[in-house]
């Protein structure tokens, strides 16, 4: 479980979350939603340290992670497991060794045994026979795949996943969202994904963060987004038109 509480950020005079708190819950998929440029990212990389928060503490399971020294942030950092925007993988890296990368970096694992851990995750991503291939000869859904991959290859407590579904088709999103849920679920993981995908939030929105102009307006599950009487939630849910002409039925 994550904690957070009263995280503020801004960026010279630009006020990004103001006071934001609440639990990410262990085991389950974690949403934070809003519309573009409402701070969802930020965020993130608040919760994970990728950027200093003007105010305001995180916890990994009781354990401070905004006052820990050094080796406790490194132990904890060992233990997430992140899913970029974009993939982020490594051009010049076959799939195999991108997959490989955090056991390179953060275990002593021998060569046989980080081969074997890789060939498992690329299995469980349903992704066998493409280790050696380059990024650049696969599709956009492949590459996500390799991206879930390498975020679980280190068996992480945290998974963290930033639009997994950007640039992807509504049928590939689904099918990455259900690998997401999957996971979640097998690993026990606290999984926390960043979204502006309605899809998205009614298939896997176990608990939801809407954050709206940097304040955290609402939170539920995928059962209650839709009646929550928040306007601007209401706004955001139903610009969907497939949702929109849903709305009328509900
Ligand atoms: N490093 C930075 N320096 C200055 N401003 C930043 C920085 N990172 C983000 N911002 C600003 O913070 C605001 C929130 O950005 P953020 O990326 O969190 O939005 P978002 O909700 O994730 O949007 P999207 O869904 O489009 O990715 C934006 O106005 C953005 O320009």
């Amino acid at each position: 479980m994550i904690k957070i509480k009263d995280i503020s950020k801004s960026f010279d005079d630009k006020v990004v979350l103001e006071s934001i708190s609440g639990e990410f819950q262990k085991g389950k998929c974690n949403l934070i939603i809003g519309s573009s440029g409402t701070g969802k990212s930020v965020l993130l990389k608040c919760i994970v340290g990728l950027i200093a928060v003007d105010g305001g503490k995180v916890f990994y399971d009781m354990r401070n992670f905004s006052d820990a020294d050094h080796d406790m942030k490194a132990e904890i950092r060992r233990e997430i497991g992140m899913l970029f925007q974009g993939g982020a993988l490594f051009d010049s890296k076959t799939v195999e060794k991108n997959v490989m990368f955090p056991l390179d970096i953060l275990t002593k694992m021998k060569p046989d045994e980080k081969i074997d851990r890789v060939n498992f995750c690329l299995k469980r991503v349903g992704l066998e026979n493409v280790g050696k291939k380059m990024p650049s000869e696969i599709s956009g859904g492949m590459k996500k795949r390799v991206g879930i991959a390498r975020a679980i290859v280190n068996n992480p407590a945290y998974l963290f996943c930033d639009e997994p579904n950007s640039g992807l088709d509504p049928q590939t999103s689904i099918l990455i969202d259900e690998l997401i849920q999957d996971i979640t679920y097998e690993l026990n993981t606290t999984t926390i994904v960043v979204t502006h995908d309605m899809n998205s939030v009614m298939g896997m929105g176990d608990n939801i963060m809407y954050l709206y102009k940097g304040h955290k307006l609402w939170e539920g599950s995928k059962d209650d987004v839709t009646h929550s009487g928040v306007r601007e939630l209401d706004d955001f849910v139903f610009a969907n038109k497939v949702m929109s002409a849903l709305r009328d039925k509900l």
